[in-house]
């Protein structure tokens, strides 16, 4: 199916219909949004509810039992090409090559995927580092990172050449505030500058009301997504007691 906004513009992202199961249990089902180019779009919910599960599906690591996933308006993930380039992944675990510097993890997928050289490589390097708010570090080594610094670190990985899309795993699960409140400013300074769609994991509830454009809620107990849209327009009108809770619970 074909997929247009009012604008005319091809969303980046289209889900239709989509059934996510293991075996025969269902996960979710009726799972339908559009993630819009350069938009940030949170998919929440409590736990167990099929956060990670919808990711998996989106990078093409899970196939849909019923339904589809379509790129770029009309195009389904084997129609993509080159999707090591096209996404970009920051796992939960941020999970940084700890043999290896800063630098040379960022420049890791340039070498793989890239006919670059030596020099232009550390010029990427040294940008996507700068980015993150980690100029001049590239001989660092990531276990003497601060948790904040490996997450930024991995994010100018998951950056390194130039993704369409952005998937993010609960970014901010296991730093402190001030930490997190930074990484979901840098979240929202690389969409300003690089103009990447991002498609985030998260049930910070600072995180969600931070960066989120827009925001899917998966329902844990129905096993359908119970509410679609902005999370203020979702405080104020969305009349599901289980989203109600999510949204107002203490943080
Ligand atoms: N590989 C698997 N095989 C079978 N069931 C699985 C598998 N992975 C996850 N599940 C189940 O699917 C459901 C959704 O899991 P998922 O990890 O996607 O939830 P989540 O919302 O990301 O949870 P959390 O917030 O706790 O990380 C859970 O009931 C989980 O037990």
């Amino acid at each position: 199916m074909r997929s247009t906004s009012e604008t005319g513009v091809k969303p980046a992202l289209s889900v239709r219909g989509l059934t996510m199961a293991y075996g025969d249990v269902v996960v979710q089902r009726a799972v339908e949004f559009d993630v819009a180019r350069g938009e940030i779009f949170v998919i929440m919910g409590g736990s167990g509810c099929g956060k990670s599960t919808l990711l998996k599906h989106l990078i093409g690591l899970h196939r849909p039992a019923a339904g589809e996933i379509l790129y770029d308006g009309d195009t389904p993930l084997e129609g993509l090409g080159d999707i090591a380039r096209r996404f970009g992944v920051l796992f939960q675990g941020g999970a940084l090559w700890s043999s290896m510097t800063v630098g040379e993890n960022v420049a890791l997928p340039l070498e793989i995927f890239t006919g670059l050289g030596r020099e232009e490589i550390a010029a990427m390097v040294a940008f996507k580092l700068a980015l993150v708010g980690l100029a001049g570090r590239e001989d660092l080594y990531p276990a003497s990172l601060s948790g904040g610094m490996r997450k930024r670190a991995g994010l100018a990985r998951a950056l390194a050449l130039d993704p369409d899309i952005l998937f993010l795993d609960e970014p901010s699960a296991g730093l402190d505030p001030i930490s997190s409140r930074r990484l979901d400013d840098l979240i929202l300074q690389i969409r300003d500058m690089l103009g990447t769609t991002i498609v985030m994991v998260t049930h910070e509830l600072a995180s969600i009301f931070a960066v989120a454009d827009k925001a899917i809620f998966l329902d844990a107990e129905t096993k359908v997504p119970s509410a679609i849209g902005h999370p203020q327009a979702m405080l104020d009108t969305s009349d599901n007691k289980t989203v109600q809770a999510f949204l107002r619970r203490e943080a």
